[in-house]
């Protein structure tokens, strides 16, 4: 947890033109992302592969001061937290559905001077990420379901955000899946601060001002409660 509640926008470079990753990264950085979101699949837990730690590593080595959120969709977990921790990730996010010992994943995470963050689909309820946020830094609701970009926004997973916001104040809590303009007031009200935005960010004629307006969607959130 947080001490304070922070309004922090982490642009996916999931349907960006990965043949320029680091290119691409960079703009994101200039043009104000506070962190970038990796979409790590292994073709198991979702039916989609991308990339893994070597191109990770890659892109860190030429951006060292960005902060790197891995979001694993993974069937092992546990498999990766050394490579990807070797390769500077910073925060581990990782789905609890293919698990048991989430909280063991955790602590090694942390372990390796990692945040850990935990993640849930659509179809899972809240309880059961519930039961690991002592261990965790962050939980990751998914508003699609996982595998790709440029899906619709699923609303209705808004009542597990309300929830964990109303339990728990100062949980850092990511919302992931076509998240932009048009649904942050949504995700903002009820109570995400961490924004993962793909291709509302990655296609916008002005990144800089899309981030913006996420940015401070979310913080008049925050101010107002
Ligand atoms: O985790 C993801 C897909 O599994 C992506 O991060 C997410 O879908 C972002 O893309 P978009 O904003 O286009 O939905």
């Amino acid at each position: 947890m947080s001490r304070s509640l922070k309004a922090l926008i982490g642009p996916s470079i999931l349907n960006s033109d990965l043949s320029k990753l680091l290119e691409e990264s960079q703009k994101l950085l200039d043009n104000g992302a506070d962190y970038l979101h990796l979409d790590v699949m292994d073709g198991h837990f979702v039916p989609n592969l991308t990339f893994g730690h070597p191109i990770v590593k890659c892109l860190h080595n030429h951006i060292k001061d960005a902060f790197l959120e891995t979001h694993m969709m993974v069937s092992k977990p546990e498999q990766w937290i050394t490579p990807m921790a070797d390769a500077g990730v910073n925060q581990y996010t990782f789905h609890i559905e293919p698990i048991t010992n989430v909280e063991e994943v955790c602590r090694k995470i942390r372990e390796h001077g990692m945040k850990a963050g935990v993640a849930i689909k659509p179809g899972t309820p809240v309880a059961e990420v519930e039961k690991y946020i002592s261990v965790a830094d962050m939980v990751l609701i998914m508003t699609v379901e996982p595998g790709f970009g440029g899906q619709k926004f699923m609303e209705e997973q808004m009542s597990k955000v309300q929830y964990l916001r109303k339990q728990y104040p100062l949980l850092n809590i990511e919302v992931d899946g076509g998240v932009g303009p048009s649904t942050i007031d949504c995700c903002a009200n009820a109570g995400a601060n961490m924004i993962v935005s793909g291709t509302a960010v990655i296609g916008a004629e002005d990144q800089a001002a899309t981030i913006n307006l996420l940015r401070n969607a979310v913080q008049r959130a925050i101010d107002k409660k």
